[in-house]
C-alpha cells in the first residue's frame, strides 16, 4: 500500500543525513512499529509518511502513485489519519463534535452520521454523558480514545501515530494497542506507530529499528 523509494532526509545544517536510501513497504491489514534511539529521526520519518514534510531525496508512493502527484493537501485530507501523543483534539468541542467535524472535513463516507460516531465512542469506552462534555474535562486516556475513534470514523487507509501511549498508564496503553490492532486487522488499514515502549512494539505485527541512518526489520 505504502512504499518508500530511496528515501532520504536531513535538516539544514545537519552534518549527517538522518536516513538515506530507505526502501520500505507497508501493507494494509498490518501494524508496524518504528523504534530507535531518541533523536534518530523516527518522528521525522513519520512526518514524511504523513505528508507533513517533503523528503530531501527519493519519494513515497501510495498504491503506486507518488504522494506529491496526489498533492500533499489532498493526501493528508483523504488518505492519512494521524494520532499524536498529545491527542490534538479541538479542545473547545465535545468528543462527539470532534468526530463529526473530522468526518465532515475528510468527507468520510459516514459524514453527518451522529449515531455512527456515538457508537464508535461507546465502543472505545466513553459513556453517553462523557461524549457530550468538553474534551478538556476528560482524562488523558479518554482523550486518546477519542483521537483513536476519530481515525476509525474516517476513511483514511493509512493511520500513523507518534508515541500514542506516551502519556498513558499501563491499562490505557494496553487498551490503545488493542484498538490499533483492530484498526489494522478489522478495518484492513495500515497502522504505523512510532514508539519508545517495547510492549507497544511487541504487540505490532512488525517492528523496524532506525539506527545508524538505516531501518532494520526486528520482527
Ligand atoms: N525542525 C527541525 N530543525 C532542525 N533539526 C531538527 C528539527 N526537528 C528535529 N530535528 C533534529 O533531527 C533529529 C531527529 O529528530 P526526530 O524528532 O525525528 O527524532 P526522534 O527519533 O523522533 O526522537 P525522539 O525519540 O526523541 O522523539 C534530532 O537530532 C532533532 O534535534
Amino acid at each position: 500500500m505504502l512504499k518508500t523509494n530511496d528515501l532520504g532526509y536531513w535538516y539544514d545544517r545537519q552534518e549527517n543525513s538522518l536516513f538515506e536510501h530507505v526502501d520500505l513497504e507497508f501493507k494494509s491489514g498490518t501494524s508496524y512499529a518504528i523504534v530507535g534511539q531518541s533523536g534518530s529521526g523516527k518522528t521525522t520519518f513519520l512526518s514524511l509518511l504523513a505528508g507533513l514534510d517533503k523528503p530531501r531525496a527519493g519519494q513515497i508512493e501510495l498504491n503506486g502513485q507518488p504522494i506529491n502527484k496526489i498533492g500533499l493537501t489532498n493526501y493528508r485530507k483523504s488518505h492519512v489519519a494521524i494520532v499524536f501523543q498529545s491527542y490534538n483534539l479541538f479542545n473547545y468541542m465535545s468528543p462527539l463534535n470532534n468526530l463529526l467535524t473530522a468526518m465532515a472535513v475528510t468527507e468520510s463516507s459516514h459524514k453527518g452520521d451522529k449515531a455512527f460516531a456515538a457508537d464508535m465512542l461507546r465502543k472505545l469506552g466513553l459513556t453517553d454523558e462523557q461524549m457530550k462534555k468538553n474534551v478538556q474535562k476528560l482524562s488523558g486516556g479518554q482523550q486518546q480514545r477519542v483521537a483513536i475513534a476519530r481515525t476509525m470514523c474516517c476513511d483514511a487507509k493509512l493511520v500513523v501515530a507518534d508515541e500514542p501511549t506516551g502519556n498513558l498508564d499501563e491499562e490505557n496503553t494496553k487498551f490503545v494497542i488493542d484498538q490499533f490492532q483492530k484498526i489494522a486487522h478489522e478495518q484492513n488499514k495500515c497502522v504505523i506507530i512510532v514508539t519508545h515502549e517495547s510492549d507497544v512494539a511487541k504487540a505490532c505485527d512488525h517492528s523496524y529499528r532506525l539506527a545508524k541512518h538505516e531501518f532494520a526489520l526486528e520482527s
